[in-house]
């Protein structure tokens, strides 16, 4: 069986403060396993508000409450009852019915503060968001679709996308071409960027048929350095197009989701476009779709002219956005099985070798026979180093060791290109920051067992072989929040630090990085979006609440040439069984809107 967790890595497990006027049930269910402070002072500051002082009631607030901290974006009041809890916590559950009854029959709902739908419980905001997404999409799925020169299409299907190793991305171009929504899916590898390059030049072609004039075109991605990783890897891929298709494209720049909605300093959930003031792009591409936040799909959605063409792209089983919602895996899920399913996936892998591919198909289906299988096939490209052999460990540890002291090597020589190539040679991916398991504890073993070997201790913040870690967007310097960089010795004995930005190096002064931190080793949430050729993945206990089949899938999906799991047969079999469940209506409503016959002429909400 599957089991599931609703913890999201950003819960704060270290809240362990206690409300000291709760009573009742809130005073019950504050335990550090389930209500934080801030979820009952919430549900008592609404309570007082609505007059509403039903226990069963205030405790729903406050677990809806806790839902939307957790990545949720509701509560769903017949399943939360079943949460898997560390320490055989004993709760009083209330019985889901009457439960769901009470809560229905609160001011709090009357007052549409809180919304019921089913058994599910939502805070106001979000249950209106998800219901726009909703709208919006399915607006646009049910529009009549773009006007398309079919001959040339076709032509330029085959130009673009010729023969049979292209076939899979030419099908799904060619549904694209002919839709205003697009939902790309594949795993790492699969040709996403190569079809999304290819799909900009037919979608060209045709719009220059048909007005005479170049598209505008959007392409985006929810984090700087996702939307860098975009830029250049499309800028690759039209490299491989002809000259003609080349030109066509001309050269493309990418932002962050935020920058294309326009920020404003009032706001960080409002942007300059809306739906009375729509994008003006006639294609909108949005990259790594999979870190997109309910809300910022609702805000991109309603900034889409109606007549616009919006491709999202991304992998659906690699661990959610930060804040609430788990939007991508959502629309393909209640998206897929209707008629007009805007929903195309990849499945070919192009860049991994088999191993490894197949160790990802494992862990997406969460198949734990074939994934350890796979794990212990031997040959290299991927290998189960078991955690309890401690010869084993020793080799491994050497082995990172290896890296470390490759990087002090060609830092305190200066040697630049030597340096990234062996930042970016090597990977060692972490779930938690701390603990024994954790990137502090490697960084600081890392750190020891260089100056064991080389004789150099690292009492200075900044050294010569450094791997640092860019943890805010610096708009001043240009980097983004995710960028690496090694730190080299100069000529004049100082310390600079070589980041590669995009397909450019730059070049700092370590006085001039503020927000960085040192990365022998980095969690899996900061590695998404990023890959390297070797990859150690360090699974931690298998109890630990943030070992799932998302994390551990993203996790090997980083690897492009070799990858090694560091962990217990138990982990790895608990890591795959147990999935990430976000509570949240959407593919429900969606499957149900579109299962409804359209009501004569569907509009986009204006
Ligand atoms: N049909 C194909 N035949 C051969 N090689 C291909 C094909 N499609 C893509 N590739 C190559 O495979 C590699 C991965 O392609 P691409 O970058 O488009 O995939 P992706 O899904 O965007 O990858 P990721 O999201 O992991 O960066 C690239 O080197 C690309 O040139």
């Amino acid at each position: 069986m599957t089991a599931v967790t609703t913890t999201s890595p950003w819960a704060d497990p270290g809240d362990r403060r206690r409300v000291l006027g709760a009573t009742g049930l809130l005073a019950r269910f504050n335990h550090p396993e389930v209500l934080a402070a801030a979820d009952v002072h919430v549900a008592q500051r609404l309570g007082s508000l609505a007059e509403e002082t039903d226990d069963e009631v205030l405790l729903a607030v406050a677990l809806a409450v806790r839902a939307v901290r957790t990545g949720s974006v509701c509560l769903d009041l017949a399943t939360i009852g079943a949460l898997p809890l560390e320490d055989d916590l004993e709760l009083p559950w209330p019985e889901p019915t009457a439960w769901t009854a009470a809560v229905g029959r609160s001011a709090l709902v009357a007052q549409q503060l809180l919304r019921l739908d089913g058994t599910r419980l939502y805070l106001d905001r979000y249950w209106r968001e998800e219901g726009q997404v909703c709208d919006d999409l399915v607006a646009r799925v049910r529009r009549d679709p773009p006007e398309v020169d079919a001959a040339l299409l076709e032509a330029g299907l085959e130009r673009v996308f010729p023969g049979e190793g292209y076939a899979e991305q030419r099908d799904a171009a060619r549904g694209a071409a002919v839709r205003w929504t697009t939902v790309l899916t594949g795993g790492p590898g699969t040709g996403k960027t190569t079809t999304v390059a290819g799909l900009l030049t037919l979608v060209a072609e045709q719009h220059e048929l048909l007005t005479g004039r170049p598209p505008r075109m959007a392409l985006s991605a929810p984090t700087g350095k996702a939307a860098a990783r975009l830029q250049e890897a499309v800028q690759e891929a039209t490299e491989r197009l002809s000259p003609g298709d080349q030109q066509r494209l001309g050269v493309l720049h990418a932002s962050t989701l935020h920058r294309l909605l326009g920020w404003r300093p009032d706001s960080r959930v409002r942007f300059r476009h809306h739906r009375g003031n729509r994008l003006p792009h006639d294609v909108v591409v949005v990259d790594e779709t999979s870190m997109v936040s309910l809300t910022m799909m609702a805000r991109l959605l309603e900034a889409m002219r109606p007549d616009a063409r919006l491709v999202l792209v991304g992998d659906p089983d690699q661990l959610a956005s930060v804040e609430a919602g788990a939007v991508l895996a959502d629309l393909v899920a209640g998206l897929e099985d209707s008629e007009s399913s805007p929903v195309a996936a990849l499945r070919r892998t192009h860049r991994f070798g088999a191993r490894i591919g197949a160790l990802a198909d494992a862990l997406r289906t969460g198949d734990g026979d074939a994934a350890l299988a796979q794990l212990r096939a031997g040959g290299g490209e991927v290998e189960l180093v078991d955690a309890a052999d401690e010869a084993a460990m020793t080799r491994f540890r050497d082995e990172v060791a290896d890296v470390a002291v490759e990087l002090r090597r060609t830092g305190e020589a200066g040697d630049r290109s030597g340096a990234l190539a062996a930042l970016g040679g090597h990977r060692l991916l972490c779930a938690h920051r701390e603990g024994p398991y954790g990137v502090g504890g490697w960084n600081r073993l890392v750190e020891r067992l260089v100056a064991e070997r080389t004789g150099v201790t690292h009492y200075d913040e900044w050294y010569a072989g450094r791997p640092i870690l860019v943890t805010a967007n610096d708009y001043d310097q240009l980097l983004n929040n995710g960028d690496m960089g090694a730190t080299v010795r100069d000529g004049d004995g100082r310390l600079r630090v070589v980041v590669q930005v995009g397909g450019a190096t730059r070049e700092l002064a370590t006085s001039r990085l503020a927000g960085v931190e040192t990365v022998h080793a980095m969690t899996v949430h900061k590695s998404q979006g990023s890959q390297a050729r070797v990859v150690s993945v360090v699974l931690p206990d298998e109890q630990s609440r943030l070992l799932t089949r998302e994390l551990f899938y993203t996790a090997v999906t980083r690897a492009q040439e070799r990858v090694r799991v560091v962990g217990t047969e138990a982990a790895v079999r608990a890591a795959v069984s147990r999935e990430v469940q976000r509570a949240s209506g959407l593919r429900e409503r969606l499957r149900a809107a579109l299962a409804e016959p359209p009501s004569g002429g569907v509009t986009l909400r204006e």
